[in-house]
């Protein structure tokens, strides 16, 4: 995907991020930059440490040592210095997370109406037409009937559940979106519709995503940058096209033609 350039402000900042669990398991001494309106791929195999970093990123887990700074409208916000119940805040009012499984993001017993609606409450809107409206407007943009608003998610497939959490994500348009493997756990065919969907939603929403992902065609499709992990650390950063087509660390270069090579 093409790189927006402008708007080129710094979104979210790590700065020598380590959380080991043993030689070579977590992540260490990572530094990332994040712009507005850029998707960031981390990529790298099972065990390399993209859900450590990403838990540590979006103030999920604090780090052994290193700073996560978010670049907030009312400056910089050193994520774990700031107390926990502004994190959870900010995960709730201004962050979105999308989770591998949507069991995980979803609450399956009440409506998908419910589900959407429910991120809009905690930003004050109480209007029971208007929370309506917007989940039938948001079950139509991820393509889902905007006439099952009141099944429950649990009715629903594993693939339009994880269109359901997208929409529930993204509702309240948040300023920085965290994705887990969006498409892991899901049929080809299906993975490969929301794929699409995704790519639109991001670019017309110009969202700024902090993407982790096993598999190099969502991270094509997805990321304007990529970051490269191995065993707790980063071999390798680029623009997606160029990492992806012109590898220069052999750890990338396994990784990438383990995947295009037939
Ligand atoms: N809470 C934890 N306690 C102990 N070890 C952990 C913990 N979380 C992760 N690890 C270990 O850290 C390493 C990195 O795990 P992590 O889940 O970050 O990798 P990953 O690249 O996301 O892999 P996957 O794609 O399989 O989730 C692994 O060896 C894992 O076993």
């Amino acid at each position: 995907m093409k790189r927006p350039d402008l708007d080129r402000a710094t979104l979210l900042e790590a700065r020598g991020v380590s959380r080991l669990y043993g030689p070579g398991k977590g992540c260490e001494a990572i530094d990332i930059r994040l712009h507005r309106g850029e998707v960031l791929g981390i990529v790298g195999e099972s065990g390399s440490g993209k859900s450590t970093l990403l838990r540590l990123l979006a103030g999920m887990e604090r780090p052994d040592a290193g700073q996560v700074v978010y670049h907030s409208h009312e400056g910089e916000l050193d994520l774990y210095a700031i107390g926990e119940a502004r994190r959870r805040a900010l995960l709730r009012m201004e962050w979105g997370l999308v989770h591998q499984n949507p069991r995980d993001g979803l609450r399956l017993g009440v409506s998908a109406g419910a589900n959407i609606g429910e991120r809009l409450m905690a930003l004050g809107e109480r209007h029971y037409g208007q929370l309506r409206a917007a989940g039938q407007d948001w079950m139509g943009r991820v393509e889902l009937d905007p006439r099952r608003i009141d099944d429950a998610p649990k009715t629903f497939s594993g693939g339009m559940q994880q269109r359901l959490q997208i929409a529930r994500t993204l509702v309240t348009r948040p300023n920085l979106v965290f994705m887990d493997e969006p498409t892991g756990g899901l049929d080809v065919s299906v993975q490969a519709r929301l794929l699409d969907m995704l790519r639109t939603l991001v670019r017309e929403l110009g969202l700024s995503v902090i993407l982790v992902t096993h598999d190099l065609a969502v991270a094509r499709l997805l990321a304007h940058r990529l970051m490269v992990m191995r065993r707790g650390q980063v071999v390798e950063t680029g623009l997606t096209d160029q990492i992806l087509d012109d590898p220069q660390h052999a750890y990338t270069q396994l990784l990438v033609s383990s995947v295009l090579t037939p």
